[in-house]
């Protein structure tokens, strides 16, 4: 009989791992704390396990739910396995002589050596193992308080044995972890959780339905149902076209200055072995873009625009309208992007994508008196006719939609906003005069680029970061700064003059120009890293950069000493590893549990200025999962905010004060035959409003050195405008 595990999240990025380490007849469902009210939720389970989590068990605000639950399972004795906070939590809720104290070194994300006693979760476990722990908090056993409420110690660090680090109650089936049994850096995972799993079977009882709201609010995907279609409207047809191998001249002559709308080239500037490395160049249809302040959608099309107030997400409205497009859309396989969508979707989405995001009231107020309030969040640019370079096969392809029949909109359940893009994607706007007679002398001048911080400032924003850290809230942060130019006068020749420049001197995989004349809008990237590529059967990859070194030089001894010592500085790989336990989490949530694997871990990518620490993580998204859909479950990109991710978003509000637009975002495509491949927007100048704007930052763990930290975002900057910097 399949034993039914109540896991209670306290918002923490990890907890869908802990799925991966399930096997036999379990049902598992992943329940967030704050939707629960009562610790009788347990009457409908065999079995719970209370996550890991920011904060700190004895608040209420982190563990009420929790504590309730650790007393009720006990009194009627069922399985409760607690990891880290939910470990902690079992100490503080039982014995409330037991405290919460720093641990002496704070090192989230490290491997450490343990020492294993008889408990019964470690049968079968040889006793010295390797795990990795995510705690700035322990338990301190003072006065032999957790003997007292009948708790053993059943492991300890390997050279302390007064640390705790797992433990057992003598009379009920409960446990806890204070490491994380989930990491994919942890041994023994799996036999730990079988061995729990085991004890579930032993004390299985009879059980009550589940409640039916609680399968709703699970946090794995549900079954959302897709618009059936009677009949395909579009059909997409390819051809090979003759045109130079030089994309930089191809994009020069045949792209940029036609179209009305204006143009975009998602430009893989560096070939890589691994990335895509196509190009695609095109001068959108259709230009969307939207804006959280109000959540409205502005539809510009040749000279006429829509404007319209939506009623679902951004992230609903899109995945609708994007599920609705592909199944409009007859198809024949083909890998990468064909026509759709290129897109920038900025930073503040989080906001809709985060389950559990409320802001707090400061920075609402920050935000309603800031201009950034009028500013664009999302951009969806339809192409309906893209130009695509292979750079392996160095071929061009012209891929264009073509109508088969006119669209009924009936019975698709389209809002006012998508009934009126449906009609319009066929329709090439006409070219606008200001971008067909380029001027002989475009200006490139810009202002040098004044940082939003000194060192001094930064360093404090630095050791608040590292305080949040030490009081449990975070385990990593991933602070950012900007630096701003001012670029009164530019036009898109002073934009492309300035990215023909930046491919050249920091060429990335993940290059792109966006240029939007109707928006007063630009985007100049170099980005060396892939959020997430997915092509047509649902399959995903994803590349997290975290683990940054400055070159010197190409390829001199030294410059090969500075990359060999980023593979081995034990800080950058903690930094990387929080990450890839993160992205596996959120892959969790919507793949196929056994398509979730690392296949590299760690891996050094060069580029013009820096080493890179760089991870794979792949998976299969289950089939009812669309495109859409997978992208808002992994955003914001983790490598951008720090794990946990909701909290450690909310933390980095209030120490950034402003807003980080496109930025930390992600750029790239969305074609209507559901493939996909988005970059995070690292190391790229975004043009708006008069003004270029370069965000730069980096991953703060305790260790964090605070002039190291601010040097890193220095080169980073620098990799894009060099000493244009001004601090
Ligand atoms: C924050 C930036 O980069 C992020 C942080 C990195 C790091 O901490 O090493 C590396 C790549 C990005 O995920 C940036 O380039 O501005
Ligand atoms: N990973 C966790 O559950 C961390 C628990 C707690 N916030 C701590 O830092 O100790």
């Amino acid at each position: 009989m399949s034993i039914k595990l109540l896991v209670v999240d306290h918002h923490d990025s990890y907890t869908n791992n802990i799925l991966k380490l399930l096997s036999g007849d379990v049902a598992a469902h992943i329940v967030n704390h704050d939707r629960l009210s009562s610790p009788r939720i347990i009457d409908s389970f065999d079995a719970v396990i209370l996550s890991p989590g920011p904060g700190r068990s004895d608040n209420d605000n982190d563990f009420k739910l929790g504590a309730e639950i650790i007393k009720y399972t006990l009194s009627v004795h069922k399985p409760l396995l607690g990891i880290c906070l939910g470990h902690q939590g079992i100490a503080t809720t039982l014995s409330t002589q037991s405290q919460l104290l720093p641990v002496k070194s704070i090192r989230h994300g490290h491997r450490m050596r343990i020492k294993l006693a008889d408990g019964r979760l470690f049968r079968g476990i040889p006793s010295d193992i390797h795990v990795v722990t995510y705690n700035s908090l322990t338990i301190a056993d003072a006065d032999n308080a957790l003997a007292a409420a009948s708790l053993s110690v059943t492991a300890t660090e390997a050279d302390d044995d007064t640390s705790v680090m797992a433990l057992q109650h003598a009379h009920a089936p409960i446990y806890g972890l204070q490491f994380h049994p989930e990491s994919v850096q942890s041994e023994y995972g799996a036999q730990i959780m079988s061995n729990f799993l085991e004890v579930c079977s032993e004390y299985k009882k009879d059980t009550l339905q589940i409640p039916r709201e609680l399968i709703e609010s699970s946090s794995i995907a549900l079954q959302v149902e897709a618009p059936r279609i009677r009949r395909h409207a579009f059909t997409v047809t390819h051809r090979s076209v003759d045109l130079p191998v030089d994309t930089e001249h191809v994009f020069d002559r045949h792209v940029r200055g036609s179209g009305g709308l204006g143009s975009v080239w998602l430009d893989s500037a560096r070939v890589i072995k691994g990335a895509e490395n196509m190009s695609y160049l095109a001068n959108p249809a259709l230009a969307i873009s939207y804006r959280l302040s109000d959540h409205s959608v502005t539809i510009q099309h040749g000279r006429t625009s829509k404007r319209v107030t939506i009623q679902l997400s951004f992230w609903d409205w899109f995945d609708r309208l994007q599920k609705v497009l592909e199944s409009l859309t007859a198809h024949t396989r083909s890998d990468g992007f064909s026509v759709g969508w290129v897109t920038a979707l900025g930073y503040e989405l989080g906001k809709e994508s985060l389950e559990g995001y409320s802001t707090c009231q400061t920075r609402l107020d920050h935000l309603r008196s800031s201009s950034a309030h009028n500013s664009v969040d999302a951009l969806l640019l339809f192409c309906n006719k893209v130009l695509a370079f292979n750079h392996v096969d160095q071929v061009w392809v012209e891929h264009k939609l073509e109508p088969i029949e006119s669209v009924d909109c009936d019975g698709l359940g389209v809002d006012e906003g998508m009934r009126y893009i449906l009609e319009h994607l066929l329709e090439s706007p006409s070219q606008s005069q200001s971008q067909s007679h380029p001027p002989l002398h475009p200006t490139t001048h810009t202002s040098s680029y004044r940082s939003a911080h000194t060192l001094q400032t930064y360093s404090r924003a630095i050791e608040e970061a590292r305080h949040q850290i030490a009081l449990g809230e975070s385990y990593e942060l991933c602070l950012t700064t900007r630096f701003t130019a001012d670029a009164e006068g530019m036009d898109g020749d002073g934009y492309w003059e300035i990215y023909k420049r930046l491919r050249h001197s920091n060429p990335a995989p993940y290059a792109a120009f966006m240029d939007l004349p109707i928006l007063d809008l630009a985007i100049l990237s170099s980005s060396p890293e892939r959020f997430m590529k997915m092509d047509d059967s649902g399959r995903i990859e994803m590349k997290p950069i975290k683990g940054t070194v400055e070159r010197d030089g190409n390829d001199s001894e030294h410059d090969k000493q500075l990359a060999e010592s980023l593979c081995s500085d034990e800080k950058e790989k903690a930094e990387n590893l929080m990450i890839v336990d993160l992205i596996r989490s959120d892959l969790m949530a919507f793949c196929e549990p056994a398509s979730v694997q690392v296949p590299h871990l760690m891996h050094i990518e060069s580029f013009e200025k820096v080493h890179q620490l760089v991870s794979t993580i792949i998976g299969k998204r289950k089939a009812h999962v669309g495109v859409v859909d997978a992208i808002k479950r992994s955003f914001p990109p983790g490598s951008m905010t720090g794990s946990p991710k909701l909290r450690s978003v909310r933390i980095l509000e209030v120490l950034e004060q402003s807003n980080r637009g496109f930025y930390s975002g992600c750029i790239g495509y969305i074609g209507v035959n559901g493939c996909a491949d988005l970059s995070v927007v690292i190391r790229t100048i975004v043009y708006a409003n008069g003004e270029m704007h370069i965000g730069a930052g980096g991953a703060i763990t305790y260790p964090s050195v605070a002039h190291k930290e601010w040097e890193e975002v220095l080169t980073k900057a620098r990799s894009v405008v060099g000493t244009q910097i001004e601090t």
